[in-house]
């Protein structure tokens, strides 16, 4: 397989460019210069076409999540779905999870959402009563953090964190604490030392991990810990759910063949809460940082969006998961552009060949090569998007219009090919609570609000001097640490005429 020579023979330019945080960019070059696959570390190919994607990740494809995956685990009994690599055992953890899952706990998740979103929107307006006057600058990075957060602890613990309200809160930190601790072990992972670090981990470095943790961190994991151990206790002591939250969902979960409860060891049932709020926050953020960044980018854009959703609702309450919702294509078109552009893991989805090897793109792989497809460079891919660097949305609707033609074959070949949530039987457990929020986030915002980007603030653009793929001010550029850490953007806001 070609690949820089350097790359072939040692791990150290996918480990220096994590390091960077620009290994995404460094894939998506390697694309340009060596074709369709290339080896980016001496046991790593990576691919870029639709096909490798389907046999490397496809629910058939026989592979498995790679130790990368254990690179976050904190204990031996931090055991949950993700960091569950034998298939079997992944395959039994995520049956379980899936019940938190349900179309119930959706329609659940709801109006739950709809209350932060729209105390979200007073705040970002706070200082902007009057019609005319915009708010001051608001960094989106920090403020869609807050939210999203907020909207998860709601969601998962029955409790919103409340680290969007303005005033001291020791919470506020966290999400930035938490992307340190996955941009560390996303570092390790490419080091030639990982599997030194699997090794030591239950010979001694859990403990010393757990002794170097920030103090903050300690006072996360001691709330969640808190919030975990007492709804188990009210649960024991037979107290009847007030709310149906996940968290409820997973605590009554009973295994499908025996009838028993599906978790008895407490600290699986931490370990999965734990998974919820670190899967569903960045990678929520990081979306829907990209899409205001866009929409605000494209004034042609959102003002295509803001006739839709304007148009569609007669209020803001009306904005709720149902048939309007559904019928928002151009809003459903303008989400599926973020994801393409600004998907929120742009590097590989590690996978492991395992036992029988396997045949990706007409080659055979031997068992333990690590293989992976990048988001970033798949939905940059000119000979399927054609004009990929665009942020145009109606590439996803079909229309028969002379300026916006496509055709239904078209549109549906592309979404058979976009995974923005992955495939198969590691795929996104929370996509559909994922897109719920996406949509009310974004619908909620738009209906209420004017929105621009501040005057002279250039934050997430890219610029010429960032070199070879981040060169166009027109692209939200991010860093990759495995997950995508954001900047920017800076907008302002202003209240809607109604
Ligand atoms: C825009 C938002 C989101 C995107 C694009 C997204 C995407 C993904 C992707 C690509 C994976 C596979 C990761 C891998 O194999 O390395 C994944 C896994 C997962 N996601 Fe999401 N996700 C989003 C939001 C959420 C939310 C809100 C939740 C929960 C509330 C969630 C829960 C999970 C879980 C539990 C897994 C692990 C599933 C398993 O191991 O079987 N995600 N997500």
């Amino acid at each position: 397989t070609p690949g820089p020579l350097l790359a072939r023979i040692s791990v150290l330019p996918s480990f220096y460019h994590a390091c960077k945080g620009d290994r995404h960019i460094w894939i998506w070059r390697n694309f340009q210069v060596y074709g369709d696959t290339f080896r980016a570390a001496p046991n790593l190919v990576l691919f870029n076409t639709p096909r490798a994607h389907a046999d490397i990740y496809a629910a058939r494809a026989n592979t498995t999540r790679s130790g990368f995956y254990r690179a976050w685990k904190r204990g031996k009994d931090d055991v949950n779905t993700i960091n569950s690599i034998d298939p079997l055992i992944h395959a039994r953890k995520r049956k379980t999870l899936n019940l938190a899952f349900t179309e119930q706990s959706l329609k659940a998740a709801g109006p739950l959402m709809a209350v932060h979103v729209d105390r979200w929107i007073e705040l970002l307006t706070s200082d902007a009563n009057e019609s005319e006057i915009w708010s001051t600058p608001r960094d989106m990075a920090t403020w869609i953090d807050a939210l999203v957060f907020d909207i998860l602890g709601d969601l998962c613990f029955g409790e919103s964190f409340d680290t969007k309200e303005p005033g001291e809160n020791k919470l506020k930190k966290l999400p930035h604490l938490i992307m340190k601790q996955v941009s560390i072990g996303y570092m390790l992972s490419k080091s030639g030392l990982f599997n030194l670090v699997l090794w030591l981990q239950p010979r001694g470095l859990y403990a010393l991990q757990e002794r170097i943790r920030h103090a903050d961190v300690k006072e996360y994991n001691a709330f969640v810990q808190g919030r975990v151990h007492g709804r188990i206790a009210a649960h024991k002591a037979g107290e009847k759910a007030t709310r149906h939250d996940m968290f409820h969902f997973l605590l009554t979960a009973t295994e499908t063949d025996t009838n028993l409860p599906a978790y008895t060891d407490s600290n699986h049932l931490l370990a999965e809460a734990r998974l919820l709020v670190l899967a569903g926050t960045d990678t929520s953020a990081a979306t829907l940082c990209g899409l205001f960044f866009y929409l605000a980018h494209n004034p042609r854009v959102l003002a295509k969006l803001n006739a839709e959703i304007r148009s569609t609702f007669a209020s803001v309450q009306e904005i709720m998961l149902g048939p309007s919702l559904s019928k928002c294509q151009y809003l459903r078109a303008c989400i599926d552009e973020a994801l393409r552009l600004a998907p929120p893991a742009p590097s590989e989805l590690p996978r492991e060949v395992l036992p029988g090897g396997a045949v990706i793109q007409g080659q055979f792989y031997p068992p333990g090569t690590v293989v992976g497809c990048s988001a970033w460079s798949m939905g940059r891919d000119e000979a399927i998007y054609g004009d990929a660097y665009t942020f145009r949305p109606e590439r996803w609707i079909p229309s028969s219009h002379l300026d916006t033609l496509n055709s239904e074959d078209q549109v549906r070949n592309l979404k058979k090919i976009f995974h923005p949530f992955s495939t198969g039987s590691s795929d996104c457990a929370g996509r559909n609570v994922a897109m719920l929020e996406l949509l009310l986030v974004c619908a909620r915002t738009v209906w209420k609000t004017d929105i621009r980007v501040a005057p002279g603030f250039k934050d997430g653009e890219g610029r010429p001097e960032l070199g070879w793929g981040q060169r166009s001010r027109d692209q939200f550029i991010v860093k990759d640490a495995f997950l995508s850490l954001k900047e920017g953007p800076v907008l302002q806001f202003r209240q809607r005429l109604e």
